[in-house]
């Protein structure tokens, strides 16, 4: 019979290989991930958004400094859309605000990674309603014309799907507020390609904060 000798000096440099090996993918592969040009670069139509004086981009030291900026205000993850290694992301916003809100408008890239794959090269329908989310949310955020942070919630995101996404596409991304009552800021929203197809589009209620 065979018999296996177990080495017990190895052991401690087996464990301390194991664990170099996941700091190693805990502090290198998010890196890796979040590394732009897996991503490809950002569509050029971005780019006529930043030079188009009627659209503002909106930073957030959330977004352009996600981690540290969560950590010190007690939020206890990632972006679940906005962070760089999100499966589904965007890495920007702009805003055409309107005073009074009604009209304001939020366009934004959608990048769909390769986690967001649902069947052979396409993307899972829950990535389109997590955009959705996303954009009918911050849109909301904007009722007084300008991007008020975490100023509401998202109460409904009713999402009709009519085109499917293919992995690696980056898709613009639009929501638009069309009416205000009271609380209630009504949002529509979609995404859409470069030729103009609708993949998806939706209707959503953000409810904002009381007035302390
Ligand atoms: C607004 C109150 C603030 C509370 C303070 C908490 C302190 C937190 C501090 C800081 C937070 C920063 C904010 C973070 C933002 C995160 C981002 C997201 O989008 S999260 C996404 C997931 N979304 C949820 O998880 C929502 C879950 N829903 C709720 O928590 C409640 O429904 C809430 C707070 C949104 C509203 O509760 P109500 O008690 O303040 O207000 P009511 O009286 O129930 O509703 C106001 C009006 O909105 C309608 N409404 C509410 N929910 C609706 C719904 N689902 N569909 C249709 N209408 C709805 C109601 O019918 C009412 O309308 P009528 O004034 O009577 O005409």
């Amino acid at each position: 019979m065979d018999t296996i000798t177990l080495n017990v000096p190895t052991l401690p440099c087996v464990g301390l290989a194991a664990a170099a090996g996941l700091l190693a993918c805990k502090l290198i592969a998010p890196r890796r991930r979040a590394d732009e040009t897996e991503r490809g670069p950002l569509p050029a139509w971005l780019d006529e958004l930043e030079d188009d004086e009627s659209y503002e981009r909106v930073r957030l030291p959330e977004w352009d400094n996600g981690t540290e900026w969560r950590r010190k205000n007690g939020f206890k993850g990632s972006d679940y859309v906005h962070d760089a290694c999100a499966a589904v992301h965007v890495p920007r916003y702009y805003l055409r605000g309107v005073s009074g809100g009604v009209g304001s408008k939020l366009v934004g890239a959608a990048h769909f990674g390769p986690g967001a794959e649902s069947h052979r090269g396409l993307c899972h329908g829950g990535t389109m309603c997590s955009l959705m989310d996303d954009v009918v949310g911050w849109t909301g955020f904007c009722a007084t014309g300008v991007c008020k942070p975490w100023s509401g919630f998202t109460v409904q995101i009713n999402t009709a799907l009519k085109k499917p996404v293919d992995v690696g596409s980056w898709l613009r991304i639009e929501g638009e507020i069309v009416k205000i009552d009271g609380r209630k800021v009504s949002v529509k929203a979609r995404l859409l390609d470069v030729d103009g197809d609708v993949h998806c589009e939706a209707e959503g209620l953000v409810v904002l904060k009381k007035k302390s």
